[in-house]
């Protein structure tokens, strides 16, 4: 059922970056997440995003995080996401949107989530990771047509959204949920399977245990958000390369190392691309 997902087979496929081409070319990239216990989640997405190569990337979090993100990205822009009309502002001149990291669980946040389902316009992008996920799962909501969307949860994440309990969650029984979902789904855990749109199901071939730490997740949702924005032409192979980077990355940093941080992995993108695209 599940295609492997290997460097052979994903090399050399994306595009070089165009010499006619300027930083909207690749991307206006709104990330939304942060609240003020979780700004770490958030500035580790808006890294990713970043070095991945998202042109424009602007990140609407909590005023205590804006600080923190100027003094660690100063190329990423910032805005204050408790002032909703510069939210559906920032929303709707976006090529895409990534909700979830690090936001939350309250009723605002929850607000959040709904306003942004309801602004979004087709032709534009939608990924949802991390409390977006557990919010849509308590609080449903319809979300935009013509809108693609990849979710990211981890195993309980996909619990709450699918009601499926961890050990019932094979392959036929996720593919089933999927389906009436409508959405790419990224089911992250060790061996993370793809299972997307348009049928087809992929599984990474690669990953290590060092990977299992705080902030992984946030930061492949950045890089996902970025590689989708920048390569528009061929979402399958935008969203399986972020995937596959990411675990990639994180085994080849791990031969020497016990653990491997998730902004390390920001670090290392702009080489890895470079040698990975061509
Ligand atoms: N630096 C920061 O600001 C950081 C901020 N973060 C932000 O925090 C928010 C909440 O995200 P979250 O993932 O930490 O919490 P939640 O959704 O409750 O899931 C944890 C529960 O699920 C269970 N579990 C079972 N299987 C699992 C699996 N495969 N993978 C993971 N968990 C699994 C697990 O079981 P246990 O560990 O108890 O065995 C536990 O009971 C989110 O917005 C995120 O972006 C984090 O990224 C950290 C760094
Ligand atoms: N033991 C493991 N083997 C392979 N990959 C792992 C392992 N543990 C975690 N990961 C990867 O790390 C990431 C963790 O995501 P997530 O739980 O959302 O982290 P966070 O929310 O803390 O950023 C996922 O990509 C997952 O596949
Ligand atoms: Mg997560």
């Amino acid at each position: 059922m599940f295609q492997p997902l290997t460097y052979d087979g994903l090399a050399h496929r994306l595009p070089k970056r165009p010499s006619q081409s300027h930083k909207g070319t690749f991307g206006r990239t709104l990330l939304v997440g942060g609240n003020a216990q979780l700004g770490g989640a958030i500035i580790l997405a808006a890294q990713a995003a970043v070095y991945a190569g998202s042109g424009l990337t602007t990140v609407a979090t909590d005023v205590a995080n804006h600080t923190a993100l100027h003094a660690r990205l100063p190329e990423a822009m910032v805005s204050d996401w408790s002032n909703l009309a510069q939210l559906k502002e920032l929303t709707q001149a976006a090529d895409l949107v990534l909700l979830g990291p690090g936001m939350g669980l309250d009723a605002f946040s929850c607000q959040r989530l709904h306003r942004i389902l309801d602004w979004l316009k087709p032709g534009q992008k939608l990924v949802l990771d991390g409390d977006a996920l557990t919010l849509l799962a308590r609080h449903p909501h319809p979300v935009p047509s013509g809108v693609p969307i990849v979710i990211t949860p981890h195993q309980a994440e996909w619990q709450r959204l699918s009601d499926l309990a961890i050990e019932d969650q094979t392959p036929q029984a996720n593919l089933a949920v999927q389906k009436q979902l409508g959405f790419n789904l990224v089911l992250k855990k060790p061996g993370t399977e793809l299972y997307l749109t348009d049928g087809s199901c992929y599984q990474l071939t690669v990953g290590t245990p060092a990977m299992a730490t705080g902030g992984m997740g946030d930061t492949l949702a950045g890089m996902v958000a970025a590689f989708l924005a920048q390569f528009p032409d061929d979402f399958n192979l935008a969203l399986c390369s972020a995937v596959f980077l990411h675990s990639y990355l994180a085994q080849e940093l791990a031969q020497t190392q016990w653990v491997v941080l998730p902004h390390q992995i920001s670090e290392k993108l702009p080489s890895l691309m470079k040698h990975f695209i061509g």
